[in-house]
Protein backbone atom coordinates (compact mmCIF):
# COMPACT_ATOMS: atom_id res chain seq x y z
CA UNK A 1 0.00 0.00 0.00
CA UNK A 2 1.29 3.42 -0.74
CA UNK A 3 0.52 6.51 1.31
CA UNK A 4 0.96 9.75 0.28
CA UNK A 5 0.56 12.67 3.29
CA UNK A 6 0.14 16.10 1.15
CA UNK A 7 -0.83 19.50 3.28
CA UNK A 8 -4.09 19.60 3.39
CA UNK A 9 -8.07 18.82 1.23
CA UNK A 10 -7.09 21.15 -1.58
CA UNK A 11 -4.06 19.11 -2.52
CA UNK A 12 -5.65 15.78 -2.20
CA UNK A 13 -8.14 17.37 -4.76
CA UNK A 14 -5.10 17.76 -7.34
CA UNK A 15 -3.57 14.50 -6.47
CA UNK A 16 -6.29 12.65 -6.92
CA UNK A 17 -7.16 14.30 -10.29
CA UNK A 18 -3.93 14.54 -12.12
CA UNK A 19 -3.82 10.83 -10.80
CA UNK A 20 -6.84 9.88 -12.42
CA UNK A 21 -6.43 11.74 -15.81
CA UNK A 22 -2.81 10.36 -16.52
CA UNK A 23 -4.21 6.86 -16.22
CA UNK A 24 -7.03 7.61 -18.55
CA UNK A 25 -4.57 9.54 -20.72
CA UNK A 26 -2.50 6.72 -20.60
CA UNK A 27 -4.93 4.01 -21.20
CA UNK A 28 -6.39 6.13 -24.66
CA UNK A 29 -9.54 5.02 -24.49
CA UNK A 30 -12.13 4.60 -27.54
CA UNK A 31 -15.66 3.92 -27.64
CA UNK A 32 -14.70 -0.02 -27.63
CA UNK A 33 -11.56 -0.01 -25.44
CA UNK A 34 -13.07 2.82 -22.64
CA UNK A 35 -11.34 3.10 -19.71
CA UNK A 36 -13.81 1.79 -16.52
CA UNK A 37 -13.36 3.88 -12.79
CA UNK A 38 -14.89 3.79 -9.86
CA UNK A 39 -16.39 6.64 -8.39
CA UNK A 40 -17.62 7.96 -4.98
CA UNK A 41 -19.88 10.55 -3.28
CA UNK A 42 -19.23 12.84 -0.20
CA UNK A 43 -17.39 15.92 0.95
CA UNK A 44 -14.18 14.30 0.10
CA UNK A 45 -14.07 13.90 -3.49
CA UNK A 46 -15.35 17.34 -4.07
CA UNK A 47 -12.18 19.05 -4.89
CA UNK A 48 -11.10 16.02 -6.99
CA UNK A 49 -14.23 16.67 -9.19
CA UNK A 50 -13.51 20.62 -9.23
CA UNK A 51 -10.39 19.60 -10.08
CA UNK A 52 -11.15 17.04 -13.16
CA UNK A 53 -13.64 19.57 -14.63
CA UNK A 54 -11.29 22.23 -15.28
CA UNK A 55 -8.68 19.43 -16.41
CA UNK A 56 -11.58 18.58 -18.90
CA UNK A 57 -12.52 22.74 -19.26
CA UNK A 58 -8.78 22.83 -20.26
CA UNK A 59 -9.16 20.04 -23.01
CA UNK A 60 -6.70 17.93 -21.14
CA UNK A 61 -9.04 14.99 -19.98
CA UNK A 62 -12.13 13.49 -22.12
CA UNK A 63 -14.31 11.07 -20.35
CA UNK A 64 -16.30 10.31 -23.40
CA UNK A 65 -15.10 6.89 -23.44
CA UNK A 66 -15.00 6.51 -19.37
CA UNK A 67 -17.26 4.38 -18.27
CA UNK A 68 -18.53 4.90 -14.37
CA UNK A 69 -19.69 2.66 -11.61
CA UNK A 70 -20.69 4.38 -8.61
CA UNK A 71 -19.84 2.80 -4.86
CA UNK A 72 -23.33 3.33 -3.58
CA UNK A 73 -26.80 4.50 -3.29
CA UNK A 74 -29.31 5.19 -0.59
CA UNK A 75 -32.06 2.80 -0.65
CA UNK A 76 -35.40 4.78 -0.86
CA UNK A 77 -34.39 7.92 -2.77
CA UNK A 78 -35.50 8.95 -5.84
CA UNK A 79 -32.58 9.87 -8.44
CA UNK A 80 -33.83 13.45 -8.12
CA UNK A 81 -33.49 13.81 -4.49
CA UNK A 82 -31.09 16.28 -3.77
CA UNK A 83 -29.02 13.97 -1.19
CA UNK A 84 -29.53 11.04 -3.23
CA UNK A 85 -26.36 9.89 -4.58
CA UNK A 86 -27.49 10.17 -8.55
CA UNK A 87 -28.37 13.44 -7.46
CA UNK A 88 -24.77 14.44 -6.36
CA UNK A 89 -23.38 12.94 -9.37
CA UNK A 90 -24.68 14.86 -12.13
CA UNK A 91 -24.63 17.60 -9.87
CA UNK A 92 -21.30 17.93 -8.98
CA UNK A 93 -19.17 16.38 -11.60
CA UNK A 94 -21.63 14.45 -14.72
CA UNK A 95 -23.24 17.57 -16.08
CA UNK A 96 -20.27 19.48 -16.27
CA UNK A 97 -18.11 17.23 -18.19
CA UNK A 98 -18.63 14.87 -21.34
CA UNK A 99 -19.70 11.80 -19.92
CA UNK A 100 -22.12 10.23 -22.01
CA UNK A 101 -25.38 8.87 -20.32
CA UNK A 102 -24.96 5.28 -21.53
CA UNK A 103 -21.37 5.08 -19.85
CA UNK A 104 -22.58 6.32 -16.36
CA UNK A 105 -23.95 3.53 -13.85
CA UNK A 106 -25.22 3.92 -10.26
CA UNK A 107 -27.31 1.27 -8.16
CA UNK A 108 -30.87 2.53 -8.66
CA UNK A 109 -32.08 3.18 -4.70
CA UNK A 110 -35.73 2.93 -5.65
CA UNK A 111 -35.25 -0.91 -7.16
CA UNK A 112 -37.93 -3.48 -5.89
CA UNK A 113 -35.66 -6.24 -6.85
CA UNK A 114 -32.35 -5.81 -4.72
CA UNK A 115 -30.61 -9.10 -5.30
CA UNK A 116 -31.18 -8.66 -8.88
CA UNK A 117 -30.20 -4.98 -8.75
CA UNK A 118 -27.15 -6.33 -7.19
CA UNK A 119 -26.11 -9.10 -9.55
CA UNK A 120 -26.67 -7.27 -12.68
CA UNK A 121 -23.97 -4.21 -11.46
CA UNK A 122 -21.64 -6.78 -10.64
CA UNK A 123 -22.10 -8.58 -14.09
CA UNK A 124 -21.85 -5.05 -15.85
CA UNK A 125 -18.54 -4.49 -14.06
CA UNK A 126 -17.26 -7.67 -14.90
CA UNK A 127 -18.65 -7.43 -18.95
CA UNK A 128 -16.16 -4.30 -18.67
CA UNK A 129 -13.16 -6.49 -17.82
CA UNK A 130 -13.58 -5.05 -14.49
CA UNK A 131 -12.79 -1.44 -12.72
CA UNK A 132 -9.54 0.01 -13.53
CA UNK A 133 -9.09 2.70 -11.01
CA UNK A 134 -11.66 2.49 -8.16
CA UNK A 135 -11.67 6.29 -6.12
CA UNK A 136 -13.40 6.15 -2.77
CA UNK A 137 -13.34 8.50 0.52
CA UNK A 138 -13.96 6.83 4.04
CA UNK A 139 -15.77 6.85 6.75
CA UNK A 140 -14.81 8.40 10.33
CA UNK A 141 -15.00 4.45 10.80
CA UNK A 142 -12.87 3.32 8.58
CA UNK A 143 -15.31 2.01 6.14
CA UNK A 144 -14.65 2.29 2.57
CA UNK A 145 -18.12 2.76 -0.11
CA UNK A 146 -20.85 1.73 2.97
CA UNK A 147 -18.83 -1.48 3.82
CA UNK A 148 -19.57 -0.73 7.67
CA UNK A 149 -17.70 -2.57 10.22
CA UNK A 150 -18.17 -6.15 10.16
CA UNK A 151 -18.62 -6.12 6.37
CA UNK A 152 -17.21 -9.52 4.47
CA UNK A 153 -13.95 -8.51 3.27
CA UNK A 154 -15.26 -10.69 0.59
CA UNK A 155 -18.47 -8.71 0.04
CA UNK A 156 -19.54 -8.50 -3.11
CA UNK A 157 -22.81 -5.56 -4.73
CA UNK A 158 -25.16 -5.75 -2.56
CA UNK A 159 -27.61 -3.86 0.36
CA UNK A 160 -26.18 -2.78 4.01
CA UNK A 161 -27.86 -1.29 7.06
CA UNK A 162 -25.95 1.85 8.18
CA UNK A 163 -24.55 1.94 11.30
CA UNK A 164 -25.86 4.66 14.21
CA UNK A 165 -22.02 6.56 13.54
CA UNK A 166 -22.94 6.66 9.36
CA UNK A 167 -26.27 7.88 9.55
CA UNK A 168 -25.60 10.99 12.57
CA UNK A 169 -22.11 11.40 10.20
CA UNK A 170 -24.40 11.82 7.39
CA UNK A 171 -27.22 13.48 9.07
CA UNK A 172 -25.10 16.78 7.99
CA UNK A 173 -26.75 16.64 4.65
CA UNK A 174 -29.96 16.15 6.12
CA UNK A 175 -30.86 19.18 8.05
CA UNK A 176 -28.83 17.10 10.67
CA UNK A 177 -32.04 15.31 11.25
CA UNK A 178 -30.94 11.81 11.54
CA UNK A 179 -35.01 10.71 10.94
CA UNK A 180 -34.30 11.42 7.67
CA UNK A 181 -31.21 9.82 6.83
CA UNK A 182 -32.60 6.40 5.34
CA UNK A 183 -31.26 3.41 7.01
CA UNK A 184 -29.85 1.55 4.31
CA UNK A 185 -27.84 1.80 1.06
CA UNK A 186 -26.67 -0.48 -1.42
CA UNK A 187 -22.68 -0.48 -1.54
CA UNK A 188 -20.00 -2.10 -3.93
CA UNK A 189 -18.29 -4.68 -1.55
CA UNK A 190 -15.48 -5.02 -0.13
CA UNK A 191 -14.50 -7.44 -2.35
CA UNK A 192 -16.10 -5.68 -5.82
CA UNK A 193 -13.28 -2.94 -4.77
CA UNK A 194 -10.71 -5.28 -4.20
CA UNK A 195 -11.32 -6.72 -7.93
CA UNK A 196 -10.60 -3.39 -8.95
CA UNK A 197 -6.74 -3.02 -10.82
CA UNK A 198 -5.74 0.29 -8.51
CA UNK A 199 -7.99 1.85 -5.52
CA UNK A 200 -7.05 5.30 -4.17
CA UNK A 201 -8.85 6.59 -0.91
CA UNK A 202 -8.71 9.98 0.09
CA UNK A 203 -9.22 11.35 3.97
CA UNK A 204 -8.78 14.62 4.84
CA UNK A 205 -9.51 16.26 8.48
CA UNK A 206 -9.14 15.39 12.18
CA UNK A 207 -12.24 13.62 12.01
CA UNK A 208 -10.32 10.35 9.75
CA UNK A 209 -7.46 10.25 11.58
CA UNK A 210 -8.32 7.25 13.47
CA UNK A 211 -9.64 5.57 10.41
CA UNK A 212 -6.46 5.97 8.61
CA UNK A 213 -4.13 5.32 11.52
CA UNK A 214 -6.59 1.94 11.98
CA UNK A 215 -6.30 0.96 8.18
CA UNK A 216 -2.83 1.16 7.95
CA UNK A 217 -1.17 0.58 11.20
CA UNK A 218 -2.81 -2.02 12.34
CA UNK A 219 -3.55 -5.71 11.26
CA UNK A 220 -6.19 -6.07 7.99
CA UNK A 221 -9.91 -6.28 10.19
CA UNK A 222 -13.60 -6.50 9.27
CA UNK A 223 -13.87 -3.35 12.02
CA UNK A 224 -12.43 -0.85 9.95
CA UNK A 225 -12.76 -1.78 6.25
CA UNK A 226 -9.92 0.54 4.88
CA UNK A 227 -7.56 -2.01 6.25
CA UNK A 228 -8.77 -4.82 3.36
CA UNK A 229 -7.07 -2.60 1.46
CA UNK A 230 -3.41 -3.89 2.83
CA UNK A 231 -4.43 -6.86 0.51
CA UNK A 232 -4.72 -5.09 -2.34
CA UNK A 233 -1.75 -5.12 -4.85
CA UNK A 234 -2.01 -1.77 -6.16
CA UNK A 235 -3.69 0.30 -3.21
CA UNK A 236 -2.75 4.07 -2.78
CA UNK A 237 -3.91 6.10 0.42
CA UNK A 238 -4.33 10.03 0.48
CA UNK A 239 -4.64 12.06 3.06
CA UNK A 240 -3.64 15.42 4.84
CA UNK A 241 -1.72 16.36 7.61
CA UNK A 242 -4.70 16.40 9.54
CA UNK A 243 -5.68 12.70 8.47
CA UNK A 244 -2.31 11.85 9.82
CA UNK A 245 -1.64 12.96 13.06
CA UNK A 246 -2.69 9.93 14.51
CA UNK A 247 -0.18 8.02 12.58
CA UNK A 248 2.93 6.76 14.23
CA UNK A 249 5.98 9.40 13.73
CA UNK A 250 7.62 6.88 12.33
CA UNK A 251 5.03 5.68 9.51
CA UNK A 252 4.36 9.32 8.75
CA UNK A 253 8.61 9.52 8.14
CA UNK A 254 8.46 6.74 6.08
CA UNK A 255 5.48 7.39 3.83
CA UNK A 256 6.91 11.21 3.77
CA UNK A 257 10.43 10.11 2.61
CA UNK A 258 9.82 6.93 -0.11
CA UNK A 259 7.12 9.14 -1.74
CA UNK A 260 9.57 12.51 -1.57
CA UNK A 261 9.41 12.61 -5.19
CA UNK A 262 5.47 12.69 -5.50
CA UNK A 263 4.27 15.10 -3.36
CA UNK A 264 4.61 18.10 -5.71
CA UNK A 265 1.17 18.39 -7.44
CA UNK A 266 2.99 21.39 -9.72
CA UNK A 267 4.91 18.48 -10.96
CA UNK A 268 2.21 15.93 -11.08
CA UNK A 269 0.38 18.66 -13.57
CA UNK A 270 3.55 18.84 -15.59
CA UNK A 271 3.85 15.21 -16.14
CA UNK A 272 -0.18 15.08 -16.95
CA UNK A 273 0.27 18.21 -19.67
CA UNK A 274 2.77 16.49 -21.36
CA UNK A 275 0.72 13.47 -22.10
CA UNK A 276 -2.12 15.67 -23.86
N1 LIG B 1 -20.87 6.00 1.61
C1 LIG B 1 -20.15 7.20 1.85
C2 LIG B 1 -18.67 6.89 1.73
O1 LIG B 1 -18.40 6.50 0.39
C3 LIG B 1 -17.85 8.11 2.10
O2 LIG B 1 -16.49 7.82 1.94
C4 LIG B 1 -18.15 8.51 3.52
C5 LIG B 1 -17.36 9.72 3.98
O3 LIG B 1 -17.94 10.90 3.50
P1 LIG B 1 -17.26 12.31 3.52
O4 LIG B 1 -16.30 12.32 2.40
O5 LIG B 1 -18.38 13.26 3.30
O6 LIG B 1 -16.59 12.45 4.83
O7 LIG B 1 -19.53 8.82 3.60
C6 LIG B 1 -20.47 7.82 3.20
O8 LIG B 1 -20.57 6.88 4.19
Amino acid sequence: MRLIILKDKEDIGKWVAYHTAKKILEFKPTEDRPFVLGLPTGSTPMETYKNLIQLHKDGVVSFKNVVTFNMDEYIGLAPDHPQSYHYFMYDTFFKHVDAREENINILDGLTTDIKKTCEEYEEKIKSYGGIKLFLGGVGEDGHIAFNEPGSSLESRTRDKELTYDTILANSRFFDNDITKVPKVALTVGVGTLLDSEEVVIMADGYKKANAVHQGIENGVNHLCTLSALQLHRRAIVVVDESAAVELKVKTYNYFKEIEAENLDTNKLKEELLKLK
